[in-house]
């Protein structure tokens, strides 16, 4: 495998001497909360975690309209959790960024290494514990499962980006690719995590308009994304949350690869008649 690049928030507060930008947004259609804003006046501690600090980077707001929480969790050596997920309905993606972890689920330990990506579905018992020497930082993402009667969920997904060939968008010559964990015509699944990537110049040419929400975490480059009607530059280590509907386009800017992690709410029927999900 080679080593690939993942940015991972460190804590800590920015120097003194650092300007204050304004690259930090909140609108009712988009959020932009730039990597400076992972410091330690924001970072939780969650029940049942040891050793373990969380930056929750999106959750429902309204109640009724958003559909995922997502979490920068960093678990030192030795730390962890035998009780992680509170709630029974909550299936969840767990994407590592640095360091080692071992998740165990149905009694069957899972090695995971950056790069690494694990389905987790509804009513698992699970637990994650660092077993490296390092302290571990991955992303965690958390939807309510939605139920069909007549389909089961879907069973648990280990998997490492770096054995998955990315997938080109066509029309783009392989500027701008994907790499897919699970299929996705497969609707069981209600959520897909996957990782986007732009070769330098490459674009989403058109504003992207869709009813399907998106968290996105900068993986790796830069570029200027079209949020709605705003043009914003982002970076590494940078998060963006996308309310449906919210108009996307990018340009990524090189000089290296443009990559981000992608959520997206899916296969589903839009509820009728009214509020709730
Ligand atoms: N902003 C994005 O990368 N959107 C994706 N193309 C997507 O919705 O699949």
């Amino acid at each position: 495998m080679t080593a690939r690049s993942y940015y991972a928030p460190k804590g800590g507060l920015p120097p003194q001497t650092d300007l204050i930008t304004d690259r930090a947004v909140f609108t009712q259609a988009y959020v932009v909360i730039p990597r400076r804003e992972f410091s330690d006046i924001v970072a939780s501690y969650l029940p049942f975690w040891e050793k373990t600090r969380a930056w929750v980077i999106a959750r429902p707001l309204s109640g009724f309209a958003e559909t995922f929480s997502q979490y920068v969790m960093e678990v030192q050596p030795g730390g962890g959790s035998e009780r992680p997920e509170p709630d029974a309905d909550a299936e969840g993606v767990i994407f590592v960024v640095e360091g080692e972890v071992t998740v165990t689920l149905g009694g069957k330990a899972h090695a995971m290494a950056p790069g690494g990506y694990a389905f987790i579905p509804p009513a698992s018992a699970w637990s994650l514990r660092n077993t490296g020497g390092a302290p571990a930082r991955f992303h965690w993402i958390r939807k309510a499962y939605e139920f069909v009667d007549g389909i089961e969920p879907p069973q648990a997904v280990f998997a490492n980006e770096q054995e998955i060939e990315p997938a080109a968008m066509p029309d783009t010559g392989g500027r701008w690719a994907t790499t897919r964990f699970v299929d996705p015509t497969d609707v069981r699944h209600d959520m897909h995590v996957t990782i986007v990537t732009f070769e330098p110049g490459g674009v989403i040419p058109f504003p992207e308009t869709h009813v399907m929400e998106h968290g996105l975490y900068v993986l790796e480059g830069k570029a200027v994304y079209r949020l709605n009607q705003d043009w914003v530059e982002v970076e590494a280590g940078d998060f963006m949350w996308l309310r449906a509907f919210c108009p996307q386009a990018c340009y990524a800017g090189g000089p290296g690869k443009f990559r981000y992690l992608l959520y997206k709410d899916v296969n589903r029927h839009a509820k009728l008649g009214g509020f709730g999900r």
